[in-house]
């Protein structure tokens, strides 16, 4: 996969060299290229911005600068992403669709964000997502990148020592993941629950459905709505209903 990022920044995207990542890089699982977007300015000040239309506070940046930015790094298959907090939320089922793209091109706002012509222009030649990383508001899009990349390219083959353990993340299966635990067996006298020192797979495969169940239903609740028809036995259905019922006696 190759993957390209337009910013004012570029260092901004150092940590994408770090760590996994940097692995993936460096194995040529990814190719990875930081543009920066003044590259493509004809003025002496280098400007990318300008007064919005209509007045009101805060700058926007320049569509001829983007434009040429877009027109040079993109090709024939790529798919275009603009963070704004205006955005399509990011989901980790959106990660698994990236990580099928062969060219992801990332356009990093500032200020007030991108004129929005250069985002229909764009999508005059290539699939464009507008996507947001959460419901705050960030000075720029490089963090948002810096999340999205990560999500998506520890997905690539070969990316994870152990591709299992992205199977069963959170979200993975539409729930949260229960929690984990690791050696010693009693720290500051908290055991590790007996259950997963018993050794009995099926018990262990079947308390971990029930602490992802719970923890889904306390924190997320949403999520279990979205489930497929016949995601839940009757088993996860009763502790739910058990879960809930503690809940209303909760108050
Ligand atoms: C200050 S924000 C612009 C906010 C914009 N005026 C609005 O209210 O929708 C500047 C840039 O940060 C990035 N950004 C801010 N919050 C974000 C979020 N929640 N998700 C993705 N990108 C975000 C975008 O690239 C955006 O163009």
């Amino acid at each position: 996969m190759r993957i390209d990022v337009i910013t004012i920044f570029p260092e901004y995207l150092d940590p994408l060299r770090a760590a996994l990542l940097g692995r993936a890089i460096e194995r040529d699982l990814i190719q990875l290229e930081v543009h920066d977007l003044r590259n493509w300015t004809y003025d002496v000040h280098r400007a990318v911005d300008d007064a919005p239309y209509g007045g009101g506070p805060g700058m926007v940046m320049k569509p001829q600068v983007w434009g040429e930015a877009l027109d040079t790094v993109c090709g024939e298959a790529t798919r275009l992403v603009v963070p704004t907090p205006a955005g399509r939320p990011f989901t980790q089922e959106m990660a698994r669709a990236y990580a099928r793209e062969e060219h992801l091109v990332f356009a990093c706002g500032r200020y007030e964000g991108i004129d929005q012509r250069v985002i229909e222009d764009a999508a005059r030649r290539m699939p464009v997502d507008e996507v947001s990383i959460g419901d705050y508001v960030l000075v720029g899009g490089e963090a948002a990148v810096l999340v999205m990349v990560e999500a998506t390219v520890r997905l690539l083959p070969g990316v994870l020592g152990n591709p299992v353990s992205a199977e069963q993340d959170s979200f993975s299966d539409g729930l949260l993941e229960g929690p984990s635990y690791t050696r010693p067996e009693i720290w500051r006298e908290l055991p590790v629950p007996e259950v997963l020192r018993s050794g009995n797979h099926a018990l262990i495969e079947r308390w971990r459905r029930d602490q992802a169940l719970e923890r889904t239903l306390r924190r997320r609740p949403e999520l279990l709505d979205r489930l497929p028809e016949g995601s839940l036995d009757e088993r996860d259905l009763a502790l739910l209903d058990r879960v809930r019922g503690e809940q209303r006696q909760a108050g």
